[in-house]
């Protein structure tokens, strides 16, 4: 396709013209047509549970010990598809599109086998300035519900976008009631200048459990060890001890092996290439909300994959022109755009706690409130879904009749 190349030089320059100028809002890039993806960031919330059989793992787990060691597991499990899902799959990183205020992603990954119990996913741009996504993860049978929400903070400093993550996922176990509080890893993009970016992660993650024990995770890149991508070391220790009760070594979007912290015995190697993946099931979008996003951004993605830039431009620009006049129309009324699923809470007693752990710095998210799912605003759209449609049945019913 000769096009490609041309189409591709010629929108170097908007882009570099953007990073020249970039102000840490990854949403001004003006990434180079091929560098464009038609997914929008409110469905990398479902990154977090696409195994689910790993995520309730832990509830099925009566020692604390290896419940946290489960838990420290599955977050690992998971950084796979978080950051390199898209290389693997499309060749490099792409742009996602950029969350409207208010734009849902609901899913839910069914389970045949009946052991797992079905996980419902719950994802919500709860801020445009600056982009935040909030979600929600639920698995009712095993009683394990992740809450969490992220907002990125991007500087560009030699060739390549760094990106600090704002925000944290929390992990609850209902039959324990327990908490575990997971920060987020910082990450770079590299591979800009050869217009094949992909993500390094950097720095580390911890997380701390309302049990006291404490994983710590270190993501080295290219381990200057083993000189391999995506590499890292994980420890599992009780607060306040140096014993290192686990160890897992690896590379996250590889495989990975876990041994016990004295004896070095190995207990297990999970290897992330072949592990199955459980698809996420989506709603028809003849049955979704208005505001779901492949709903609202049909006409987009149709336009990005058919390379027609023109539509693309026009039909973002029209979701761009309805979002301005709801916020005029919000601020003459002085009333502000009502979340559907989630609160901002100024202080999360949970988190508090947990964040005063020497592993995890603190929260620069935490100024502006904490972003958590609202049970009693779950329950209330549940509600009037089920009465929507028995009303709709009534209706039916009554035509028929
Ligand atoms: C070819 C040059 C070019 O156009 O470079 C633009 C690049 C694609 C870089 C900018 C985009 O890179 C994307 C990577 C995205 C992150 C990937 C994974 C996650 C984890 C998830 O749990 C939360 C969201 C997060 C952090 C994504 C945030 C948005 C990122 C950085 C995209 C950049 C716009």
């Amino acid at each position: 396709a000769g096009a490609v190349p041309a189409a591709a030089k010629s929108s170097w320059g908007p882009f570099l013209k953007s990073i020249a100028s970039f102000n840490g809002d990854l949403a001004s890039l003006t990434a180079p047509p091929f560098i464009l993806s038609s997914t929008s960031l409110t469905e990398y919330s479902g990154y977090w549970a696409e195994h689910p059989e790993i995520f309730v793992a832990p509830a099925q787990e009566n020692d604390p010990q290896k419940r946290a060691l489960l838990v420290l597991k599955w977050f690992l499990t998971t950084l796979k598809q978080q950051y390199s899902s898209r290389s693997e799959k499309l060749g490099s990183e792409k742009k996602p599109l950029n969350p409207f205020l208010g734009e849902l992603f609901l899913g839910k990954w069914k389970d045949p086998t009946g052991e797992i119990g079905e996980t419902q996913l719950i994802s919500e741009q709860v801020s445009h300035h600056p982009p935040v996504t909030a979600y929600a993860i639920l698995n009712e049978k095993h009683g394990v519900k992740l809450e969490g929400y992220n907002g990125q903070k991007a500087s560009f400093s030699g060739g390549t976008i760094s990106v600090k993550q704002v925000g944290h996922a929390k992990y609850h176990l209902r039959e324990f009631d327990e908490d575990y509080l997971i920060t987020l890893p910082s990450l770079h993009i590299e591979g800009i200048v050869y217009g094949s970016p992909y993500v390094e992660l950097n720095r580390g993650s911890t997380i701390h459990s309302s049990t006291g024990y404490i994983a710590q995770i270190d993501y080295s890149g290219k381990g200057w060890i083993t000189g391999k991508k995506n590499t890292f070391s994980a420890t599992l220790k009780k607060e306040g001890s140096k014993d290192i009760l686990y160890a897992i070594n690896g590379q996250w979007s590889d495989g990975f092996t876990i041994k016990e912290g004295k004896s070095k015995k190995e207990l297990e190697t999970y290897n992330a290439k072949t592990t199955e993946i459980t698809p996420l099931y989506v709603a028809p979008i003849e049955e979704q909300d208005p505001l779901e996003s492949r709903r609202a951004w049909a006409k987009v993605q149709e336009s990005i994959t058919t390379g027609d830039l023109e539509t693309t431009g026009t039909e973002k620009s029209k979701i761009e022109n309805e979002q301005r006049e709801l916020r005029k129309k919000e601020r003459e009324e002085g009333r502000e755009w009502e979340r559907r699923y989630f609160t901002r809470v100024m202080d999360d007693p949970v988190f508090t706690r947990l964040a005063e752990s020497p592993g995890i710095a603190a929260e620069e998210g935490k100024t502006d409130g904490i972003w958590v799912f609202d049970e009693k605003k779950f329950s209330q759209v549940a509600e009037k879904a089920r009465a929507g449609g028995e009303a709709r049945a009534e209706e039916a019913a009554n035509t028929v009749a």
